[in-house]
């Protein structure tokens, strides 16, 4: 089967037709409930307190809403909206010019921060605890350091791998939250937005379609109905229909429970050469030619998720309902309860 990765997997491509899509508001803003109504109250305090809202840390899996959630942040704050992320951040000096330009109460947002330089993070703590930068200035016996007041300002830290933040940089954020894999219903309600947004006339039941099939994630939703708005243009009149989309979604590789040809094939390899399990990330990375980061952040949370593989102390394991999936048998397991413990 044909790899459809580059438009299936929530990368960062793309980032025009993503746009379009995104919501502008708090309100317009689909499922994450609880995080919603707790950001609703924290922008609303700040507001009327006129200070900066502490520091916030999004974390969770990939095409989740962490960047628009932050965007939105700024502006239901009215403030400014500046972004970078951890990798491009390669000196001090980089993140120093950043900070001393914020105006008060500026959004400042770094995704992928787990990836910063750990010379560059230590100049973050005093900045976000303090609102002061301590830079060295000079080399050798003729260096000294200088303090520089900073504006107030709220960080907005975005990690798929939470695990990886330093303890120092962890603690400093007053409002860790993390985002979780969306519902079918929340997910019909985001592509029913989006196909009116594109003007595309759908049944409901179509929707639904890709909806389930989106792998609990609102970029991939996106993504999903756009090739379907396709399919329905040239095979079907304009019109998104169920077997429209079903047809569609089938001829992109993606199965009914939302899996893709990497996905399976994870599966797949668990299954046919480690005889479901337990096997280590890293034996399975090599075996896949995957990065393991991708299979812990990309592959892996949905498959957990939805229960078709299991993370035990030896390694990763296929659970009964990923064999029923793949259409295989299960091998007998001499020891299942030892097995199938946490
Ligand atoms: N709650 C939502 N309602 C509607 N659309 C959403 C929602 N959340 C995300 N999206 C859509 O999904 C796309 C991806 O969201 P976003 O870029 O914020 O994800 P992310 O968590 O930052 O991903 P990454 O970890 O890859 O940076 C957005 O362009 C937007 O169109
Ligand atoms: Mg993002």
């Amino acid at each position: 089967m044909q790899e459809p990765d580059p438009i299936l997997r929530p990368d960062r491509q793309n980032g025009d037709a993503d746009r379009a899509l995104r919501p502008q508001a708090l309100d317009e803003f689909i499922g994450q409930e609880e995080v919603r109504a707790n950001l609703a109250v924290f922008i609303e305090s700040a507001r009327r307190r006129e200070e900066a809202m502490d520091h916030v840390l999004f974390h969770g899996p990939p095409g989740l809403g962490k960047t628009t959630l932050a965007q939105i942040m700024a502006r239901e704050l009215g403030v400014n909206f500046k972004m970078t992320s951890g990798p491009v951040l390669a000196r001090a000096g980089d993140l120093a010019a950043i900070l001393t330009n914020l105006e008060a109460r500026d959004v400042l947002f770094i995704d992928e921060i787990h990836r910063m330089n750990p010379v560059v993070e230590e100049v973050l703590y005093p900045a976000l605890e303090d609102f002061e930068l301590d830079l060295v200035i000079g080399e050798g016996p003729a260096a000294r350091t200088v303090r520089i007041e900073l504006q107030p300002f709220t960080l907005v830290g975005a990690t798929t791998r939470l695990g990886l933040l330093t303890t120092p940089l962890r603690d400093r954020f007053g409002i860790p939250t993390r985002l979780q894999f969306y519902t079918i219903d929340e997910l019909h309600e985001i592509v029913t937005r989006g196909a009116r947004l594109l003007g595309v006339p759908a049944d409901a039941d179509g929707l639904r379609e890709i909806a389930k099939r989106a792998r609990g994630t609102p970029r991939i939703a996106g993504r999903l109905l756009r090739r379907v708005v396709d399919f329905a243009v040239v095979d079907g009149a304009g019109r998104i229909t169920k077997p429209i989309a079903d047809n569609a979604l089938t001829r992109l590789g993606v199965d009914l429970l939302g899996l893709d040809g990497a996905d399976r094939r994870y599966l797949s390899m668990i299954a046919d050469n480690y005889s479901g399990g337990p096997v280590g990330v890293e034996t399975l990375a090599a075996a896949l030619s995957e990065s393991r980061d991708a299979i812990e952040d990309v592959i892996e949370p949905y498959l957990l998720q939805q229960g078709l593989l299991q993370r035990t102390p030896r390694g990763r394991m296929l659970a009964q309902k990923a064999w029923l999936h793949l259409g295989l048998t299960p091998p007998k397991a001499p020891d299942q309860s030892d097995m199938f413990g946490k």
